[in-house]
């Protein structure tokens, strides 16, 4: 038995032929998304993520609008930057690529809600404990769409989640215990005295914890979905949380790279694309 790949890459091209069929439909209005991302510094990690942002707007025929700030920048200069963006109508939502090395909590603040498409700003992340509709954390959702086109069931179901970062492991937790998602969650994190014990019972493992290897095998239900998020570097290569003999236990599994990545993307795409369309109804 070797595990159904949860095949992100795959789900992002038919998310893309989604979206294209709205963003046309706002071109018959006159609209065009726009997206834009501030980078500060020169990590070549972050600098591929946001790079591959913008190949993915040019395919959808959305509209980028690129602010890349040396090492050196500071908080004012990050911050004039942001207003600029939160001023432009031309751009529907942006983000500021984390990490900055600046203060997080005084740059995510300033993002106007309404263009904060990472649902990232204080007020967002506070709409979702309060269960009000906003934009969502790119990640977190991406995980839940990912076992959504796999039918893989969260009603009931036993998740553990390993991290409890701002981008994926805190938002997760208060999205999976929504009513809508109705998942039993448990949130691990370096804490977790037994953190086998717990993993094993899940149906359904979420890893962000950023440390290559975490989930071995043996700790694994058979038939489990097991989903990767770490994207640690090991040698150059991207190493995930995950060993990979876990795929002759686990039903369901993200290949790294091409699973929660791609996912990630679509989703930031997808919230975007539904800012436009509310731009567009509230004009
Ligand atoms: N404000 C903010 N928003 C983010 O969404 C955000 C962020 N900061 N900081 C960093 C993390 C990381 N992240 C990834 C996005 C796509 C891939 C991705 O598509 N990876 C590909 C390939 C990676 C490779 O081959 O190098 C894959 O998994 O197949 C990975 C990681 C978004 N992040």
């Amino acid at each position: 038995m070797t595990a159904t790949v949860l095949d992100g890459k795959a789900v992002f091209a038919t998310i893309k032929d989604e979206l294209r069929a709205r963003v046309a439909r706002l071109a018959e209005q006159g609209v065009v998304p726009g997206l834009g991302t501030v980078l500060v510094g020169d990590d070549p990690a972050s600098k591929w993520y946001v790079g591959a942002k913008h190949r993915d707007t040019a395919e959808l025929g959305i509209n980028s609008f690129r602010h890349d700030l040396p090492a050196s920048a500071t908080q004012a200069e990050v911050e004039a930057v942001i207003d600029q963006l939160n001023a432009d109508p031309a751009v529907t939502g942006f983000l500021v690529q984390q990490p900055t090395g600046l203060d997080e909590f005084a740059l995510l603040s300033r993002v106007l809600p309404t263009k904060d498409i990472d649902g990232l700003h204080p007020m967002n992340l506070g709409k979702l404990v309060l269960g009000e509709d906003g934009p969502l954390p790119c990640t977190p959702i991406g995980c839940i769409e990912l076992l959504r086109r796999y039918d893989v069931p969260l009603d009931g179901a036993e998740v553990v989640v390993v991290g409890r970062g701002l981008t994926v492991g805190r938002p997760l937790g208060l999205l999976l215990t929504r009513r809508s998602e109705n998942a039993t969650t448990t949130l691990c994190h370096t804490g977790t005295r037994d953190l086998a014990a717990h993993v094993r019972g899940a149906d359904v493992v979420i890893s962000a914890a950023g440390r290559p290897g975490l989930i071995t095998r043996d700790m694994v239900k058979p038939g489990a979905a097991v989903l990767d998020v770490g994207v640690s570097r090991v040698d150059g290569k991207i190493a995930g949380d995950v060993d990979p003999a876990v795929a002759e236990v686990a039903g369901y599994l993200t290949p790294n790279p091409g699973g929660v990545g791609p996912m990630t993307r679509a989703m930031l795409m997808a919230n975007l694309v539904t800012l436009a369309e509310q731009q567009a109804a509230s004009r």
